[in-house]
């Protein structure tokens, strides 16, 4: 494993707090500045590496960051990438999932054929929140027959209920962060 070249807090200066963005009331993450910063990007995509199991098949990401996070890290270890789509992005055959937000409702789509039954996969995402797009995600991969073998996620906003709407699941994050 690579050493860690950053501390925490160096790693966390590099995620911006944007307030009452996108609604009033929301501390919004913004990931860009790490994205842009090679040696951060670098300690990211090698800490979320150091989270996943030695087997894993296939790595998964949530649209949109999470595919930003998650194909690095796909690369980084050698393995394919699985995109978990919003709805209406994806050429048929598709699988779809429609889920509860806070407000109103969401739909994921993952392309029939990716995932061969029994693969294991990790499904990462750049935050977690809520968990619900996370849920979402691990439980389409289950549906086409995948084995979720972990969550994880680059930072987790604390408090709102994210751990809980994934329990009796291994999720690991590399920050944590009030919200
Ligand atoms: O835990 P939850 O409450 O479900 O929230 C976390 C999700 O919210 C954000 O995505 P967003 O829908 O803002 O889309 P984006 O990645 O396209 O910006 C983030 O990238 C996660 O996917
Ligand atoms: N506060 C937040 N910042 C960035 N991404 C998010 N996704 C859900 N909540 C978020």
């Amino acid at each position: 494993m690579t050493a860690r070249t950053m501390s925490d807090a160096e790693l966390s200066g590099f995620v911006r707090d944007v307030p009452d963005y996108p609604n009033d009331g929301i501390m919004f993450k913004d990931i860009t500045g790490l994205l842009v910063d090679p040696k951060a990007l670098s300690e990211a995509v090698e800490r979320l590496a150091a989270l996943v199991p030695d087997d894993v098949d296939l790595v998964s990401g949530m649209e949109a960051r999470g595919f930003i996070v998650g194909a690095a890290l796909a690369f980084r270890l050698g393995v394919g990438f699985v995109p978990v789509r919003k709805a209406g992005k994806l050429p048929p055959p598709t699988r779809s999932l429609t889920y509860g937000l806070e407000y109103g409702e969401a739909t994921v789509e993952i392309r029939e054929g990716t995932v061969p039954a029994g693969a294991r996969v990790m499904l990462v995402d750049d935050v977690l929140a809520t968990g619900g797009t996370a849920a979402a995600g691990a439980e389409l991969l289950e549906q086409l027959g995948a084995e979720v073998v972990g969550l994880a996620f680059l930072l987790e906003l604390e408090g709102l209920g994210g751990r809980e709407r994934l329990a009796g699941r291994s999720v690991s994050t590399v920050l944590l962060a009030g919200s």
